[in-house]
């Protein structure tokens, strides 16, 4: 099987092409000021026009006001709206309504009860995307470059469609995949050579193990 990879809080054209040259399913803009990966709608739209088609473009927002995501959707014309903040199950149904868009609610795991959160999402969020808890101190919900126990997903009711996220890099995604069996994973710091600067060797590397996994693990995804 080939695993769904997004590549997320890209800024530069060479960074846009080079994961697309790569295969991403999806890449990733992330609307979200106090973030080293912040980008402005209407440079996204330009770095995402040149690659349209080929990707699932991907606008990572956080309880973003609706002018807010008007002006990102308008500028960037997104496939999918990644949800990273604390969007309840009604404001994920409304935004749904008023874009037309699927949407990826972004929930953050650290132990076993975390996952009961994923429930009131069931039917309205199109895909989840599970990430760690940010570290004590972190302004970022997301990019902070930590992964949570996988082994937690073991009680995860195999029906829901998840990307997996969270500290993710080239060294631990054999493993990740192994014992997660994930489909879709979600990577940014981890192809990064410095906070909000991505390395095109690195993600070259990432890349590389994760279609190594994928010669190794059985065809139908299954858990290892
Ligand atoms: O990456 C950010 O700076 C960010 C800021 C605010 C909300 C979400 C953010 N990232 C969302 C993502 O989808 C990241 O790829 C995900 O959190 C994993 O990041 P990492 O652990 O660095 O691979």
């Amino acid at each position: 099987m080939k695993t769904e990879v997004k590549i997320c809080g890209l800024k530069t054209a060479e960074a846009v092409e080079r994961a697309v040259a790569l295969g991403a399913s999806h890449i990733g803009f992330i609307f979200f000021p106090k973030s080293p990966r912040n980008i402005e709608p209407d440079d996204a739209g330009r770095l995402a026009e040149r690659v349209r088609g080929r990707t699932k473009v991907v606008a990572v927002t956080v309880d973003a006001d609706s002018d807010d995501l008007d002006e990102i959707v308008s500028a960037l014309s997104p496939d999918i709206l990644q949800l990273h903040g604390s969007e309840s199950p009604a404001r994920v149904l409304s935004i749904k309504a008023l874009y037309g868009l699927p949407v990826m609610k972004a929930l953050s795991i650290r132990e076993a009860g975390d996952l009961d959160r994923i429930d009131p999402y069931v039917g309205i969020a199109d895909r989840f995307l599970l990430d760690a808890k940010p570290p004590a101190g972190s302004e970022l919900p997301g990019g902070n470059g930590v992964s949570f126990d996988w082994r937690l997903l073991d009680a995860l009711d195999g029906g829901v469609d998840y990307m997996l996220s969270g500290g993710l890099n080239a060294d631990n995604i054999g493993h990740a995949l192994a014992l997660t069996g994930a489909r879709a994973v979600d990577i940014s710091s981890g192809v990064e050579s410095a906070p909000g600067v991505k390395d095109v060797k690195l993600m070259d590397a990432f890349f590389e193990a994760v279609r190594r996994a994928d010669v190794e693990r059985p065809r139908s995804g299954s858990k290892t």
